[in-house]
């Protein structure tokens, strides 16, 4: 698309070769048009080509320069020009503060979302299960899940909540932004920078997947401390989009998210129309399967913070608004070691999913934790292990062992999920959840 115009009607072939830049935090920039990014300064008095300076920050103008983040946007029209916002539908979206139901301290988990109705897009497609905290205040998380099968047309979607981490679990996206193309299969993630607009076209039958929609501080790599310089999701793994625009005239649907209410306004051109940019605010994709897993050579099982990919520090050093951590294929080799997830009682709540296969502490089938499916331990809730990982892992020979038949992730947050009316009330809560540690026989020999 690069140096050409491009309409609705650009090829899904635009999908394969796409040209990212690299790296975590850093600045990149981009320029779909040669000449149209300023050289020297953001702001000339007249932009090259006729294009609109603007400034998207993510961060207050003011933040220490090691958490800043801006990008600048060459755009054919600014974003400023646009007709008045009202309020929309949200479907089965919600948003922060969670009211309708009581915080629930029970565990809980979900089959995956029944099959969309034809014509369903992503935003449509889009349905909370629950979260915490307060849009208004920017803090807490909203965890969605997704199930489409159309793409967004003529329209196009962005959150001031959050941002917004999307883990597909089935089928790949083509996510158009303001900054350029991505592509995220099953096993990559997205993050769209709060307030950046996009939308999202299937690249497969029926997508289906989650979103972590983070009201809190941007999500950043974690402090790697004594174990060096690289390791755990290594920055160049990261991938921005490179700058592609569409040049469209007509009505195109705006929808924002605003203090979890949906708001809409019809514009007469599409705002996908940033020419170049520069800047550290961007959106990327990163491939899971690039996670360099670390974890004990000795013994003992470590907490899953050493799994963490990206933290959104809290105001309290080493607490974090919400973690997204992955459980990625690794070896296990601890001696004397019960090697599954430990039972445990956690001040953070547990926010599970499964992008594909079957997961070490839980037995996998129907049923069960299935892909697509997700769990909720929120905080002090008991689990770990069922009966079956239990009475396996505590016989099992403790030779060296691949764990490579899934991918899980969970989504680590520091207040307990409240959950939505329809979570609540899902065909898909599965019951009987607890009955995965009834028949746990006391082996006490006092
Ligand atoms: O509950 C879970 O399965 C997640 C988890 C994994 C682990 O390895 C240790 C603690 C923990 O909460
Ligand atoms: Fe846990």
């Amino acid at each position: 698309m690069s140096g050409t115009t491009s309409g609705f009607e650009q090829a899904r072939k635009t999908a394969e070769g796409l040209a990212y830049s690299s790296g975590f935090g850093n600045e990149h920039a981009s320029e779909a048009v040669p000449g149209a990014l300023p050289v020297g300064r953001n702001s000339p008095q007249r932009a090259p080509l006729g294009l609109y300076a603007e400034q998207l920050s993510g961060t207050a103008f003011t933040e220490p320069r090691a958490h800043n983040r801006r990008s600048w946007l060459y755009r054919v029209r600014p974003s400023a020009a646009h007709p008045r916002f009202v309020r929309a539908d949200g479907g089965s979206l919600r948003g922060a503060p969670f009211t309708e139901t009581e915080p629930d301290p029970n565990r809980l988990r979900w089959d995956p979302l029944p099959d969309p109705a034809p014509g369903t897009d992503f935003l449509d497609g889009l349905w909370t299960l629950g979260g915490n905290g307060d849009a208004a205040r920017r803090e807490g998380v909203a965890i969605h899940l997704y199930a489409a099968n159309a793409p967004m047309e003529r329209r196009v979607f962005s959150s001031a909540d959050g941002e917004l981490l999307i883990v597909p679990e089935r089928g790949g996206l083509l996510l158009r932004t303001e900054f350029g193309l991505l592509r995220a299969e099953p096993g990559h993630i997205a993050l769209i920078p709060r307030g950046v607009r996009f939308r999202v076209e299937p690249l497969d039958a029926v997508v289906r997947g989650y979103v972590c929609e983070n009201m809190g501080r941007p999500f950043v790599l974690p402090d790697l401390g004594p174990i060096g310089a690289n390791g755990l999701a290594n920055p160049r793994d990261f991938l921005a989009p490179t700058a592609a625009y569409e040049d469209v005239e007509g009505q195109v649907e705006v929808v924002s998210k605003f203090c979890g209410g949906l708001w809409t306004a019809t514009y007469d051109h599409s705002p996908l129309d940033v020419v170049a940019w520069h800047g550290n605010l961007v959106p990327y994709v990163y491939d899971l399967r690039r996670f360099n897993v670390i974890g004990s050579i000795s013994y003992d099982h470590p907490d899953p913070s050493i799994f963490t990919v990206l933290t959104s520090p809290s105001d309290t050093p080493g607490l974090a608004g919400v973690d997204f951590v992955v459980f990625a294929p690794r070896w296990l080799v601890g001696e004397d070691t019960f090697r599954p997830p430990y039972f445990h009682r956690n001040v953070m709540s547990e926010y599970m999913g499964l992008i594909e296969g079957a997961y070490d502490a839980k037995t996998a089938g129907p049923g069960g934790f299935v892909p697509g499916g997700g769990s909720l331990h929120n905080m002090m809730s008991a689990h770990g292990p069922d009966r079956e990982t239990f009475d396996r892992a505590s016989a099992a020979e403790l030779v060296p062992q691949k764990v490579d038949d899934g991918l899980a992730f969970m989504f680590e947050t520091r207040w307990p999920v409240t959950l939505t009316a329809q979570a609540r009330d899902a065909g898909h809560l599965q019951h009987g959840y607890d009955d995965v540690w009834q028949g746990l026989e006391r082996h006490f020999r006092g």
